[in-house]
């Protein structure tokens, strides 16, 4: 449903076009973190075409803030986003728009209020030290494979005050078999309708199937022991039993669904790779361990220590630029619009990328290095609003964000004051732009204790 304008003169500049129709979707296809950063310098705003879909690639601050902020009404999720998503967590805070997109998220924001990351802190150090009891020093592990265990600990933990472990493997397949195909359906223009039984479609149901019983199961829980909880499954129970338009048990399972697939790879990731970063920047690591010692000395970190341990939240920080979970992000023009004076027929997709964004030289010299101390000195308030964005920003930005940051911070903190993580040496670990960018491969690291100011 393009929008027949009049006005062809404020089109953006198109980039040197594909092949006809096709436009750029194989070139963006065969490498997209290449695809954004390739175009990073072609203007503000550049155009091109995805297999008949018209997009606009959007590389600078003011733009992302239009459609983030802006006009945020103006800019739901597009059709590759629902497509894959819907499948997964039906039309919940992820996926909705407008007024449903605004109720789910009043009705959850609560759950992330500051009052309660405390509770979210502790669980993260708890799961943290259950998982320390298993490292063994020598014994090689998979940092991603175990990143994500602890995480789904956490997630569920922090937001259903449950504890899955006896069922991590289990639900650790199941996550990423509904996460492969989320893929497949954002990756494939036309797939087959979800009633044709092919393999994957197959795959896909079962897997769906043990993440609902999961899910039911725990749900279940919590309406026998009678009190809801403050926690984001109470909040969700409350809702279903107040006034106006109460959620339906499908509605409230989709969203605890959401919560737990949003914030348990991303979170993963940004440890596991935090802890490669580490591994192989000594004087860095050797920084954060004297950080650590002088503030904590040997003891378990809370919450209140984090201002504190400023070094940590720049390590944090750089990870998060070098290696952003979310790598991109895209929304669709539901009316024709103007963004800085360039033309945006309704329809369009636009679309951004954090991975191209954040290795932007201009606001951070040598981009491919990981630099924690350019974070000193407040350089993230002096940046422009969406040049480091690795939470998204705006009405939608992530609702788990301080979450996520407090529990990487402290998850850090407790596993360095007992280990030091050997990793080969070689090139950087191969990420792979999916939904969420992954280490393809795995992320080797070997354990060696580290005993208090090491
Ligand atoms: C390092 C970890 C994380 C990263 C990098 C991350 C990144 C993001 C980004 C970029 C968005 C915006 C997506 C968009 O607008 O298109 C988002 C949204 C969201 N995130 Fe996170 N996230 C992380 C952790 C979490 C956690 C821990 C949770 C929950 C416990 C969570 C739940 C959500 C939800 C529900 C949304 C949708 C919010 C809305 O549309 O209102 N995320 N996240």
């Amino acid at each position: 449903m393009h929008a027949v304008t009049s006005d062809p003169a404020v089109l953006p500049p198109r980039l040197p076009s594909g092949l006809p129709w096709v436009g750029q979707g194989l070139e963006y296809r065969k490498d997209p973190l290449g695809f954004f950063l390739r175009y990073a310098g072609a203007g503000a705003v550049v155009r091109t075409r995805f297999v008949g879909t018209a997009i606009y690639l959007l590389n600078t601050s003011d733009a992302i803030e239009h459609v983030l902020v802006k006009n945020f009404r103006n800019y739901p999720k597009d059709a590759f986003q629902k497509r894959a998503l819907e499948a997964v967590v039906g039309q919940g805070l992820f996926t909705s728009h407008g007024d449903v997109w605004m109720r789910r998220r009043r009705m959850m924001q609560p759950a992330f209020h500051k009052n309660l990351l405390a509770a979210h802190g502790s669980v993260a150090v708890r799961a943290a030290n259950t998982w320390l009891e298993s490292r063994r020093e020598g014994e090689v592990f998979d940092a991603y494979t175990e990143m994500m265990a602890l995480t789904l600990d956490v997630v569920a933990g922090t937001l259903f005050g449950a504890n899955l472990s006896a069922r991590a493997r289990e639900l650790g397949r199941a996550m990423e078999a509904v996460m492969l195909h989320a893929q497949f359906l954002f990756d494939t223009p036309l797939p087959l309708p979800a009633w044709v039984p092919t393999p994957g479609q197959r795959r896909f149901q079962a897997a769906l199937r043990t993440l609902h019983a999961v899910v039911d199961d725990v749900v279940e829980r919590r309406r026998r022991q009678g009190a809801p909880g403050d926690d984001l499954l109470g909040l969700l129970l409350e809702a279903q039993a107040g006034e106006g338009e109460p959620l339906t048990d499908a509605q409230l399972r989709d969203e605890c669904l959401t919560l737990m697939i949003a914030g348990h790879e991303t979170t993963a990731a940004a440890l596991a790779l935090s802890l490669w970063l580490l591994a192989r920047h000594p004087e860095a690591e050797a920084a954060l361990r004297r950080e650590l010692a002088t503030v904590l000395g040997g003891r378990e970190p809370t919450v209140a220590d984090l201002p504190s341990l400023p070094f940590c939240e720049q390590v944090v920080k750089e990870s998060l630029r070098l290696y952003p979970p979310a790598w991109g992000m895209s929304r669709v023009a539901e009316a024709e619009d103007r963004m800085d004076g360039v033309l945006v027929p309704a329809g369009t997709v636009v679309a951004w990328s954090q991975w191209a964004l954040h290795r932007d030289a201009r606001h951070f010299p040598e981009p491919e290095a990981f630099r924690p101390e350019r974070w000193a000195d407040g350089l993230e308030r002096r940046l422009p609003r969406f040049a480091y964005c690795p939470f998204g920003g705006g009405p939608r930005l992530c609702i788990g964000a301080g979450s996520a940051l407090m529990v990487i911070r402290l998850v850090l903190a407790t596993v360095l004051q007992r280990f030091h993580f050997d990793a080969a040496p070689g090139p950087a670990p191969e990420v792979l732009p999916a939904i969420t960018l992954r280490p393809k491969g795995g992320i080797p690291l070997t354990p060696r204790k580290v005993s208090l100011g090491e």
